[in-house]
């Protein structure tokens, strides 16, 4: 069956400054139902494709959709098909857990009772039922990464765009969220994933891409690439190592 990509980057170049570009002529897609790996090394270019999908920034050349919608085309459709998990947590100090997540179920549209239901659900999965009224700034560090967790999986859209959630989460809080992360896919959901922890997201991804240097070098399931780099039998973390080597 031929499924319209959920998010699809064409020819995208971009960066901070137009004489300066850091991302070269990305081409990527992400299929409903999908949970895809964005790799690459420090510098790479994993948070600036994404900060152009959320449309934090403009890009040079080429074009982005979410289901088949632009930003300039229909920026409220755009920005409600997806939510944001942060590399590094961003709260109001002065706002409790409960209130961060009512607040992005409000900005979303998201229904009273399916609001309360999903709220209760992730507190239990991210053990932060007893501190669902604690002020952000009493939270450690942690649990603040768990706020953006659950900000962004209390609403139902059709994608999630993930920039590395897994720092400062402990193993139970990690085991939740890959765990909830394969329902939200079994729901039809689509998931673009950015994470240095390869040996954990070698089980859980669909499909991987390799960033090195602002440029896709590689992608497809782990499969696809190890044959067609002639390297049948390596694992993700193997793989990886030989790409960006060879691409010195
Ligand atoms: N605010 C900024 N202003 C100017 N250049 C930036 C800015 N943020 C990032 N860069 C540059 O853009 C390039 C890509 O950085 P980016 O943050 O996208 O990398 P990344 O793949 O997410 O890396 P990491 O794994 O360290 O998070 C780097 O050369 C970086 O120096």
């Amino acid at each position: 069956m031929n499924t319209a990509p959920v998010l699809q980057i064409t020819g995208l170049s971009g960066g901070y400054s137009l004489n300066k570009p850091v991302l070269h002529d990305i081409g990527l897609q992400v299929q409903p139902g999908e949970m895809v790996g964005l790799i690459g090394l420090n510098g790479a270019g994993k948070s600036t494709t994404m900060k152009h999908i959320l449309g934090l920034m403009s890009p040079h050349k080429g074009e982005i959709t979410v289901q088949g919608k632009t930003r300039s085309s229909d920026p409220e459709g755009y920005h409600s098909a997806l939510t944001f998990v942060p590399e590094s947590p961003l709260l109001y100090e002065e706002m409790t857990v409960r209130e961060h997540v009512e607040f992005t179920a409000r900005a979303y549209g998201v229904e009273r009772s399916d609001y309360e239901s999903r709220t209760g659900q992730l507190a239990a999965l991210f053990n932060m039922e007893d501190k669902m009224d604690t002020l952000s700034s009493h939270l450690s560090k942690g649990m603040k990464q768990k706020v953006m967790i659950m900000c962004a999986f209390v609403a139902r859209p059709a994608l999630y765009v993930i920039d590395e959630p897994f720092l400062g989460l402990d193993p139970l809080g990690i085991r939740s969220l890959l765990d909830f992360m394969l329902d939200l896919k079994k729901s039809g959901a689509s998931i673009l994933l950015s994470s240095h922890i390869l040996s954990t997201i070698e089980n859980y991804c669909d499909r991987f891409i390799v960033l090195h240097r602002g440029k896709v070098i590689a992608q497809g399931t782990l499969a696809e690439m190890t044959e067609a780099a002639g390297l049948r039998g390596l694992n993700l973390e193997q793989l990886f190592y030989e790409l960006v080597q060879g691409g010195k």
